[in-house]
């Protein structure tokens, strides 16, 4: 069986994975995040996802029957990419514009092992309640909303403003599960391992 790599700093990709039982060793692998000049979100995902991957397979000395997983989460309100946030005020910005309303969660999904790479980008849809402007301030002083996309954790206290999910909770996380489940299966890694 192919070693799986996840070239992720995620802490929840590695939990994700560890989950469904696919044992994995973490490699870092730094790519550029910003979006190309009229690239749309699918597309920007799934190049990023894919950019992980293949930088993580370049890390290996020895390739030989590697398998290297990278993702990429991005939420998406009126067509405009939301990433992590830069500072306190793009994280309130960001927090403040998906108030009330349903935005996009887009995660890509890329699988490199050879000369081979395959993607899959999972969409969903969150919807908040409105947040009042003092819940804006504690949220940001939780420090949970730093290191997400749309500035916010689904899993986490960000939970209490999500009033209606559709699609991959998991892939709002980090990580489509079912999705990813078929993609290593497609290159002889399966999931549930630790079953025996
Ligand atoms: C929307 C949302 C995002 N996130 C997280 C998942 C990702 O870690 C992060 C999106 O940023 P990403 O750039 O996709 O990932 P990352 O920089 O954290 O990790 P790496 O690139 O090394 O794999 O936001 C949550 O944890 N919960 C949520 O509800």
């Amino acid at each position: 069986m192919a070693t799986l790599y996840l070239a992720s700093g995620s802490p929840r990709r590695r939990e994700l994975l560890a989950q469904i039982g696919v044992p994995h060793i973490t490699l870092i692998a730094s790519i550029d995040e910003s979006a190309l000049p009229g690239e749309t979100a699918n597309a920007y995902v799934e190049r990023l996802a894919r950019e992980k991957a293949l930088a993580g397979l370049a890390t290996l000395a020895e390739a030989g029957d590697a398998c290297v997983l990278g993702a990429d989460t991005a939420v998406v309100l009126d067509g405009r990419i939301l990433g992590k946030p830069t500072d306190r005020d793009d994280a309130l910005a960001m927090l403040a514009a998906l108030s009330g309303r349903e935005h996009e969660v887009l995660t890509a999904v890329a699988l490199a092992a050879g000369g081979r790479c395959e993607t899959r980008v999972v969409a969903s849809w969150v919807r908040f309640r409105e947040i009042a402007r003092s819940e804006l301030d504690a949220y940001w002083a939780s420090g949970e909303p730093a290191d997400k996309a749309g500035s916010y954790a689904i899993q986490g206290l960000g939970a209490v403003f999500v009033s209606r999910v559709e699609g991959s909770y998991s892939a709002v996380v980090g990580l489509p599960l079912l999705e990813t489940a078929e993609m290593l299966a497609g290159f002889g890694i399966p999931c549930w391992q630790h079953l025996g």
